[in-house]
């Protein structure tokens, strides 16, 4: 399917790319890394230069590099193998795109040397980027202020709930836009939150398909939802459409994030000092559970990547939820998520190592 993507989107950017090429003295190019044909398309051009823009962690280019990196071995950071977390179908697709030949003039990285330094430190040392240049000025993300409210935007109901709930008490769930639990899986997880008598706003849904916003996981679950929504009410919200993840992560009443450990979520979580509840489900995520759990000590993991396969029981997922939320192992991981936070909004501040990355590359590009 991405081939067919690849395909029909080639046409169009070279229109594109040529109009702007006649019409300015330099174009540039910033593709997601998935897009890796956009390179030969802008090195068509006279005036033209590509900059990948890299939406995974660094770690996991070092983890790709060299999976027995010192790096990640130092730390017990374990790299699991790519065909072991991905379809055979996609790992093929990165491996010939990464064959292509065509090399960027540089990556622009969502990572910030408060959290990877020293990967970033590596990638932009190693060979194969010595001929680019290396940017990390993340998060991309928006950072919000913890009053989360967004001027002009109609607020979702569930920021109403949170408002009322004491400072650092809900537990936030999200499994992201890419993956579907098991019915089994959900009614462990609504027992174990249930259990758990911990605040949560969960976010059940479905992997998208065409509309990111239509409500996706209702459908599945009603007769467990309405069951659940009684047991847990005044207690927690279940969202089945789209959550304003950045205002809840943002939210003071929020305490932590149970998460996939997407790469977006990850930075989202960690901008806004929450620690991650650690639950990979594919790809990268693997990695970043590992990387948030024991390189940045800022999480938990709720299951490791070698039980993915499996149905993890109530009892274990709200064993970690209550460590999280209520012992003092879990203050001191909370503690670190706060801190970390802080050295991350630093990162984007005047005179911060983010900020710095973006002037420099905005000055590369415009030289
Ligand atoms: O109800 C929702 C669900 C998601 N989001 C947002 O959607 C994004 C989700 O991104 P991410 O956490 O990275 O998860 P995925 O959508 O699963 O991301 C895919 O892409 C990432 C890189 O871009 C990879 O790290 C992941 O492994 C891959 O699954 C984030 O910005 C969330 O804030 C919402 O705002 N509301």
């Amino acid at each position: 399917m991405i081939e067919t993507y690849e395909v029909a989107a080639r046409g169009p950017l070279d229109a594109l790319l040529d109009r702007l090429s006649a019409n300015y003295r330099r174009v540039v190019v910033v593709y997601d890394r998935l897009n890796s044909f956009a390179v030969a398309a802008a090195a068509r051009l006279r005036n033209g230069e590509a900059f990948g823009l890299q939406c995974v962690a660094s770690s996991y280019n070092i983890g790709w590099l060299d999976p027995a990196h010192q790096l990640l071995r130092e730390h017990g950071v374990q790299f699991h193998p790519v065909d072991a977390c991905m379809s055979k179908e996609f790992v093929e697709y990165l491996y010939r795109s990464e064959q292509d030949g065509a090399v960027p003039a540089g990556l622009v990285m969502n990572t910030c040397q408060a959290l990877e330094g020293e990967f970033i430190n590596e990638i932009a040392a190693h060979p194969m980027f010595k001929e680019q240049k290396v940017f990390a000025v993340g998060p991309l993300n928006p950072l919000l202020d913890a009053s989360a409210r967004t001027p002009g935007k109609t607020r979702h109901e569930c920021m109403d709930w949170l408002d009322k709930q004491p400072p650092a008490s809900v537990l936030y769930v999200s499994f992201g836009t890419t993956s579907t639990l098991l019915g089994d899986q959900v009614a462990e997880l609504a027992a174990a939150l249930k259990g758990s008598k911990q605040r949560f706003i969960w976010v059940l849904r479905d992997a998208d398909r065409a509309d990111i916003f239509a409500d996706s996981g209702e459908s599945r679950h009603t007769e467990l939802l309405s069951r659940f929504r009684a047991e847990t009410e005044g207690t927690g919200v279940v969202i089945t459409g789209w959550a304003p993840q950045l205002e809840i992560l943002a939210h003071g009443a929020t305490a932590a994030f149970l998460s996939h450990c997407g790469w977006n979520s990850t930075m989202e979580s960690l901008s806004h000092g929450k620690p991650i509840l650690a639950w990979p489900m594919h790809s990268d995520q693997p990695l970043d559970a590992e990387l948030v759990c024991k390189y940045l000590k800022a999480g938990l993991l709720v299951r490791p990547w070698e039980k993915h396969s499996e149905v993890i029981r109530a009892a274990a997922i709200q064993e970690v939820i209550e460590e999280a939320m209520i012992s003092e192992s879990g203050m001191a991981i909370r503690q670190r998520a706060k801190v970390l936070g802080e050295a991350v909004r630093a990162s984007l501040a005047d005179g911060g190592s983010s900020r710095k990355d973006l002037d420099d590359f905005v000055g590369y590009i415009t030289r």
